[in-house]
């Protein structure tokens, strides 16, 4: 007789077989799938989706351990919808007292029933988000813990001895994962870190350098340095008001120099140069997690200017939705990160500097009134260059000598004409365009006398008055004043003129900043205001 029956045992080892190739098959899956991964949002993403995929676990997150780790953790989640999508969130638990350090503590395996009285607020959370079980698996890798693998179902009995053993093994292939986004982690942080570093030693150098390079012997200039020296010993705020290239920045720098705080930091900020989505964060800092992308905590220009001096240019440039919050901050003097509770209180001197007109912003509604007041303590007028001609040989003949020096040159003589042509033009970029077009000349100079080009010295449409006749506003010139569309219009021509003589470049040596006199984040926000764009070229 033929037995048609197979084996039991066969058939029970085949069954054993097929059940110990998926479970490496999830290992391998998983394991590939994590591989790709090193920051914390982008891995505890692929790792849920396999989870998902494979015991319909909807919830799943990683507490990871880092060098920041003190008395909190930051857990990453994922959470399946019933519509099948999945969501990513951040958020600090903390350790004393809580399961976490429970399991912590113990290096093992944790399971807990969810119900309404718990008071661990991880736990909590959980059960908030309708789960019923949760299961708690330490990560271990060499001899440290890189944190936890939380797993949690809406099905209490969800964790059988099978899963639980499975999850157990998937944990340990996770393990060195988790342990590569923890270093990842830090090197982000610490990379933030150096770069705030340099922004602050790079203003410091600056410093050193131009404290004593205020030139000058106009009577204007005079009585200005004399309100410099008075305001600088207060601790008063000090609104700068000048066209471009003025010497706004110079004279921000001597107020600190001069000031009691000189021996801690001055923190510069440029408003218009960073886009309003960063600025808030730039300025007030931000704590990790607070938005996607924050990986670390940023501490922000004030707490980075505690002690010492703020100074915020082109503050007409402020967004008016950020402009109540550094009202605030200027009140209570104490931020609030982003995304962060506590409050830091700082002690800021503020400098506040712009080439706009604010009276006119906030008639305009474009500057909020509270801020403008606060601001406008001690408002100093730097006067244009046009205004003060007598300083105009001085300068030229202080740029030539720092810059032949620089250049190796020896330059001893300026033509009595290039003189006269210099002290004749209008300047609408004021000593920063005379120092470009200054160096122009050393750098065409062969022997010891200035080589001045004077078709460098062009009249613009829009400055066709002579320098007096304008002398007595300390007003924009009315080529920038966007309120006058017939000299918007000379700007307009003017930057695209000198855009197209640069082939478009508007950066470096060879750009039209250059060319202008402006600086290079002044430029592109005056060809934003104007609507200048490459198909004007
Ligand atoms: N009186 C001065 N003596 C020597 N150098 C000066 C003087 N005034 C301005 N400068 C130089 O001119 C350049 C422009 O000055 P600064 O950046 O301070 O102007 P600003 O008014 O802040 O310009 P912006 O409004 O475009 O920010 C700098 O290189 C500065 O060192």
């Amino acid at each position: 007789m033929i037995n048609s029956g197979v084996d039991p045992e066969l058939l029970e080892f085949f069954h054993q077989l097929k059940d110990e190739r998926d479970e490496y098959r999830i290992l391998v899956d998983i394991t590939n799938s994590v591989l790709a991964h090193l920051d914390r949002e982008g891995l505890v993403s692929a790792i849920a989706q396999d989870i998902h995929r494979f015991f319909a676990i909807p919830c799943v997150s990683i507490a990871f351990f880092d060098a920041e780790t003190t008395d909190a953790l930051p857990v990453t989640a994922c959470n399946w919808q019933p519509d099948g999508h999945h969501y990513c969130q951040q958020k600090t638990y903390p350790i004393a007292q809580s399961v976490l350090k429970n399991v912590l503590d113990n290096g093992q395996p944790q399971a807990v029933a969810l119900h309404e009285s718990l008071s661990d607020p991880l736990l909590k959370d959980l059960f908030s988000a309708r789960m019923q079980a949760a299961l708690l698996l330490p990560l271990t890798f060499n001899t440290h813990a890189p944190g936890i693998f939380i797993l949690a179902h809406t099905d209490a009995s969800a964790f059988t001895p099978a899963v639980c053993s499975l999850l157990g093994q998937i944990a340990s292939r996770i393990s060195i994962a988790v342990d590569n986004a923890n270093a990842w982690n830090e090197i982000t942080r610490l990379k933030d870190s150096l770069k705030q570093e340099n922004i602050w030693l790079n203003e410091q150098l600056q410093n050193v350098e131009s404290l004593n390079d205020i030139i000058f012997q106009s009577v204007a200039m005079k009585n200005l340095l004399r309100q410099v020296e008075m305001v600088a010993t207060s601790d008063s705020t000090v609104l700068l008001l000048g066209e471009t290239g003025t010497g706004k920045e110079l004279i921000a720098r001597a107020i600190h120099k001069l000031s009691q705080r000189n021996s801690h930091k001055l923190i510069k900020m440029n408003c218009a140069a960073i886009p309003a989505s960063l600025l808030e964060s730039d300025l007030f800092g931000h704590e990790k997690g607070a938005f996607t992308g924050a990986t670390s905590t940023h501490i922000g220009r004030f707490e980075m200017a505690d002690g010492g001096t703020l100074f915020l240019d082109e503050i007409g440039d402020m967004p008016l939705e950020l402009q109540p919050k550094l009202l605030r901050v200027l009140q209570e003097r104490e931020v609030e990160r982003l995304g962060g509770s506590k409050v830091i209180p700082v002690n800021v001197r503020m400098i506040a500097a712009t080439n706009r007109d604010l009276h006119e912003m906030v008639q305009e509604r474009a500057f909020r009134s509270d801020l403008f007041y606060r601001l406008n303590v001690f408002p100093i007028v730097i006067p244009p260059l046009r205004e003060r001609p007598e300083d105009i040989p001085l300068l030229a003949t202080w740029f030539t000598q720092k810059l032949a020096a620089r250049m190796n040159k020896n330059i001893d003589t300026i033509p009595t004409a290039s003189l006269q042509a210099l002290c004749q033009y209008p300047w609408p970029g004021n000593v920063r365009e005379l120092q470009n077009v200054i160096e122009r000349a050393v750098i065409l100079t062969q022997g010891n006398t200035l080589n001045l080009q004077l078709n460098d010295l062009k009249m613009p449409p829009s400055m066709a008055q002579t320098p007096r006749a304008q002398a007595a506003t300390i007003k924009l010139p009315p080529m920038f004043n966007p309120q006058t569309p017939e000299t918007d219009e000379g700007e307009r021509e003017r930057i695209i003129q000198a855009l197209r003589e640069t082939n478009g470049i508007v950066a470096g040596p060879k750009g039209a900043a250059q060319k202008l006199g402006l600086k290079r984040t002044t430029l592109l926000s005056r060809m934003q205001r104007l609507g200048i764009n490459t198909r004007d070229l």
